[in-house]
This record gives structure tokens, C-alpha cells and sequence, in this order.
């Protein structure tokens, strides 16, 4: 089994209030890891911790290290903005740029130094296939992306990011804010994305969890609980506090 992520003893501090503790997990490469638990469990802060987005808050101490391909993203001579290409990440709330759907795609390849009209073009169409979303804005690629659905905004903030070929997707709670239909469908893309990439998922929804990842992992009060294949935290937990947690007992 090859680890994409490894997360060593990993502590987070904002100010004074240790927010992660001593948080070891891996990630296995090509697969989806479901982060679960109860609110303020430090899910979103662990999993912005994958691509050092809580360098930008003030305050933040890190202790402990967070491997990609067996190499410490937190080395003081790691290259930031190459790690935000390496791995991408969804919110919440999709955030589209107020720019045309194209621009948006075009967007990040654009920043990186390319020009060429016709490589545009194809990474474009590429990014919004394997978005799950050319077939619906093709014939509008230059209309306004905020004219979109919200399901269609997330799935191009998810093409926005795989134009720059990423290697890992982080997305924190990116149905949160969607209709059940829109949910479906970037249930399905996760499937399917994951063929190619290692993606690492927040959600507060147990069964999307169920659904869409092969390993989840607990998190409870800044602590790793449990982490395991999902088939065996749903159905055999280790840990009584899983298992409440699970049925619905607290959270
Ligand atoms: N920027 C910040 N400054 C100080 N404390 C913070 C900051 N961000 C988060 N925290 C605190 O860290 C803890 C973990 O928060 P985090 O947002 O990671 O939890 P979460 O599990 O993602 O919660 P939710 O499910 O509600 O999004 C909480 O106690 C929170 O109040």
C-alpha cells in the first residue's frame, strides 16, 4: 500500500489552545479518506494543515511533520505555492472568480506561465470533463460563472483546480451548501476522481462518508479517535466514543 500523506505526530496551536494533538494518520495514495466528527473536533483545521493553509493564520504554531511522497511539507524550504498546486482545495461555499466559466478554468494554467491559446482550449475542456461539467456549460464557456447553479459552481471550483493538475484534492464539507441532486453528483465525481487522485474529504454527514470513502478517520476534541477502513468503523468500531458518535448519540 503506498502512502501519498503522512501526518506525524502532528500538533496545532492557535495561540495558546492546542487545537490538534499529536495527530498521526496516513493516506493512502488513490484513495478517499472521509474526516468525520462532532463541530470544532479540528477537522478543518487538520485538513488545511495538508496544504499549510493555516500558515495564513496569525498565531498558528505547528509541531510534528505532514509527509507528501515521504518529504516534509513543513521544511522551511518547501516551495508553498507548488504545494497549493500539488494539492488543491474546495470549500464550503463554492468560490467561483466573478470572471467567465473559461477564465475560471484558465485561470491557475494561466498564473503558471501559459499562454498558447490551443493548449488553453484542451486543458480546459479536460478540467471540465473530469469535472462532470462539459456537457452542461460548453456552449456557454464565456458567460458568466456566477450565472451558474451552485452544484455547477462547486464542480468548476473543482475543474479550476484540476487544471492545474493536482496530485491531491482536499475539499471541506464541499456539499454543505448543496441540494441533494448537486450532492449526488459530486458523490459521484469523488468516485471517479479518485482513480487519479488522493482525496481527503471533511463531512459532517455519516452516510456521505459511508458513500463515497475508504477510510474514515474520528476526530474528537482535537484527537485522533479512530481511523480505519469505513466498512469497520461503520459497522465494528473500536472505540465506544466512535460508536456514539456514529448512531447519532452526540454531534
Ligand atoms: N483561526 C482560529 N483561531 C482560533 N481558534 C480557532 C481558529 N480556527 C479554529 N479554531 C478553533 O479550533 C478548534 C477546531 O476548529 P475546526 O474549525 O478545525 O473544527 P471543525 O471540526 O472543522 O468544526 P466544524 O465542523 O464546525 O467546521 C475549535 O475549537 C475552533 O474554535
Amino acid at each position: 500500500m503506498e502512502y501519498k500523506i503522512q501526518a506525524n505526530k502532528l500538533k496545532l496551536y492557535y495561540g495558546n489552545v492546542l487545537a490538534l494533538n499529536k495527530i498521526s494518520i496516513q493516506v493512502v495514495k488513490n484513495s478517499v479518506l472521509a474526516l468525520i466528527g462532532p463541530s470544532g473536533c479540528g477537522k478543518s483545521t487538520f485538513i488545511k494543515t495538508l496544504n499549510r493553509m493555516n500558515d495564513l493564520v496569525e498565531g498558528v504554531k505547528i509541531e510534528g511533520e505532514v509527509l507528501l511522497d515521504h518529504i516534509n511539507i513543513y521544511h522551511p524550504d518547501t516551495d508553498v505555492v507548488m504545494l497549493r498546486k500539488r494539492i488543491g482545495m474546495v470549500f464550503q461555499r463554492p468560490n467561483p472568480f466573478p470572471m467567465s466559466i473559461y477564465d475560471n478554468v484558465a485561470y491557475g494554467p494561466r498564473i503558471h506561465g501559459l499562454t498558447n491559446k490551443s493548449a488553453l482550449n484542451s486543458i480546459v475542456e479536460k478540467s471540465l470533463r473530469g469535472a462532470a461539467l462539459w456537457d452542461e456549460v460548453k456552449d456557454r464557456l464565456h458567460t458568466s460563472a456566477m450565472g451558474m447553479s451552485g452544484g455547477q459552481q462547486q464542480r468548476l471550483c473543482i475543474a479550476r483546480l484540476l487544471a492545474v493538475e493536482p496530485e491531491v484534492l482536499l475539499m471541506d464539507e464541499p456539499c454543505s451548501a448543496l441540494d441533494p441532486i448537486s450532492t449526488m453528483k459530486i458523490e459521484e465525481l469523488i468516485t471517479e476522481l479518485k482513480q487519479n487522485y488522493t482525496i481527503v474529504v471533511v463531512t459532517h454527514n455519516m452516510q456521505q462518508a459511508a458513500r463515497v470513502s475508504d477510510y474514515t478517520a474520528f476526530f474528537l476534541n482535537g484527537e485522533l479517535i479512530e481511523h480505519d477502513q469505513t466498512d469497520a468503523i461503520f459497522t465494528r468500531p473500536q472505540d465506544k466514543r466512535t460508536e456514539d458518535y456514529i448512531t447519532g448519540r452526540f454531534g
